[in-house]
C-alpha cells in the first residue's frame, strides 16, 4: 500500500503547539509542552521530552502520523479503557491530594527510586498510598533509578513490609541486569519500560527473558499498530502506557490499549490529572477508573490560550522538520503496510 504521508508543509500547516502547565512537577518539569496536529482521520499528538534527538523523536512523529492521517488504522469511538493512578515522587503527606484527582482507580503505580531520595522515602510513599486505597493493587516504577544490589535491597524492603506488586517497571537500566534482578528476587514480576521504548531493538528484553510483562507507548514505539506488534512478538503480558500527553496523545494509548487481548492490565493514561490545563474541554481524567475511547477534539479557544511562544512554536516546528527528514531517510520503515 501508499506510505500514508501528508507533506511537511501540510503537517506544519495543521500543528498547534502547546504548552500546558502541571499541577504536580513529574521528570524535573511544571509545563509540557506538546504539538496536536490536526489530520485528516483525527487530532494527533507529537511530543517528544526535549532533549530527545531526531532519532529517537522520529518514532514519535510516525505516531502522529499514522493516527493522524491513516485511514486504514482502526479507531473505536466509543467505550472506556481501564487505567492506574501514578503517584509521582512526592512526599507521603502530598500521597492523598495527589490520589485524590484519580476517580475511581482500582490500581495505582507508584514512582521509586527518585534521584535525591532514600528507601525510607519510597516507604513511606508507599504506605501512604495503601492507607488511602487499602484495596487498590500496586505497582511501583523506577525508571532505571537504582543499581542491581539498590533493586534487591528495595525489593526484599519492601516485600517485608508487606507490599505486593503486579510487577515493577524498569527498576535498572539494562537488559542484563534486569535478568539479575528478576533472578535475584524470584516471584517480584519485572516489567520492561525504557528497556522497550528506548532500545534499538524492543524485542531483545523479552528475548533475553529479561521480564516477565512489557510497557508499550504508543507514541515511542511509532504508533498504535507497531506498538500491537510489540506486544504481540514478545509473548509477554503488557500494560500501556503514555509520556505525560494531553488528552489527544491519551485518546491515541487508549486505542492501542483497546486492542490488547484480555485480560488487560490497567493502563497508564490517567495522567492527565497531573495537568493544571489541557487543549480539550473535558479532559480525559479517569472516570470510575476508565479513561474514554472517543475522539479528543481540541478547543479552539484553549489552543489560543495555551499556545507556546514564537521562539518555541519555531523549535518544534525545527524539530517537526528534522523528524521528518529522518523518516524519509528511513524510506517504508514506518509506513502502514
Ligand atoms: O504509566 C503511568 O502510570 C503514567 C506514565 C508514566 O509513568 C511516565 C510518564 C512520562 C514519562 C515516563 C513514564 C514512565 O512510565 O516511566
Ligand atoms: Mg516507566
Amino acid at each position: 500500500m501508499e506510505r500514508v504521508h501528508p507533506s511537511l508543509a501540510d503537517l506544519l500547516e495543521r500543528a498547534h503547539v502547546v504548552a500546558l502547565p502541571l499541577n504536580t512537577r513529574f521528570r524535573g518539569v511544571t509545563e509540557r509542552e506538546a504539538v496536536l496536529f490536526a489530520g485528516t482521520e483525527a487530532w494527533s499528538e507529537f511530543s517528544p521530552f526535549l532533549e530527545y534527538a531526531p532519532a529517537e523523536a522520529s518514532a514519535w512523529l510516525a505516531a502522529a502520523i499514522e493516527y493522524g492521517f491513516d485511514a486504514s488504522l482502526e479507531r473505536l469511538d466509543s467505550g472506556t479503557v481501564e487505567v492506574n493512578a501514578t503517584v509521582p515522587a512526592v512526599t507521603a503527606d502530598a500521597v492523598p491530594q495527589v490520589l485524590a484527582r484519580y476517580d475511581g482507580c482500582r490500581v495505582a503505580k507508584v514512582k521509586v527510586a527518585e534521584r535525591g531520595q532514600m528507601l525510607a522515602d519510597d516507604l513511606a510513599r508507599l504506605e501512604a498510598v495503601r492507607d488511602a486505597l487499602p484495596t487498590a493493587r500496586l505497582r511501583i516504577d523506577a525508571n532505571a533509578g537504582w543499581s542491581v544490589p539498590e533493586a534487591v535491597t528495595a525489593l526484599r524492603a519492601m516485600t517485608a513490609a508487606g507490599f505486593e506488586f503486579e510487577y515493577v517497571e524498569q527498576p535498572v537500566a539494562s537488559v542484563t541486569e534486569l535478568a539479575e534482578v528478576r533472578r535475584a528476587v524470584p516471584g517480584v514480576r519485572i516489567a520492561a519500560d525504557e528497556s522497550v521504548r528506548k532500545a534499538a531493538d524492543p524485542l531483545a528484553v523479552a528475548r533475553a527473558g529479561a521480564a516477565d510483562h512489557v510497557i508499550v507507548k504508543a507514541q515511542p514505539l511509532g504508533g498504535v499498530r507497531r506498538a500491537a506488534e510489540v506486544v504481540a512478538a514478545s509473548g509477554l503480558s503488557a500494560t500501556v502506557s503514555s509520556a505525560l500527553d494531553t488528552s489527544v496523545g491519551i485518546v491515541m494509548g487508549a486505542q492501542l490499549a483497546a486492542r490488547l487481548p484480555q485480560p488487560r492490565y490497567a493502563a497508564g493514561l490517567a495522567t492527565v490529572s497531573l495537568f493544571a490545563a489541557d487543549v480539550v474541554r473535558e479532559p480525559r481524567v479517569a472516570v470510575q477508573g476508565q479513561v474514554s475511547l472517543a475522539p479528543a477534539v481540541p478547543d479552539a479557544a484553549l489552543l489560543r490560550e495555551f499556545a507556546a511562544s514564537d521562539a518555541c512554536q519555531n523549535w518544534w516546528f525545527e524539530r517537526i522538520r528534522a523528524c521528518f527528514e529522518h523518516l524519509s531517510t528511513l524510506g517504508a520503515a514506518y509506513s502502514p503496510e
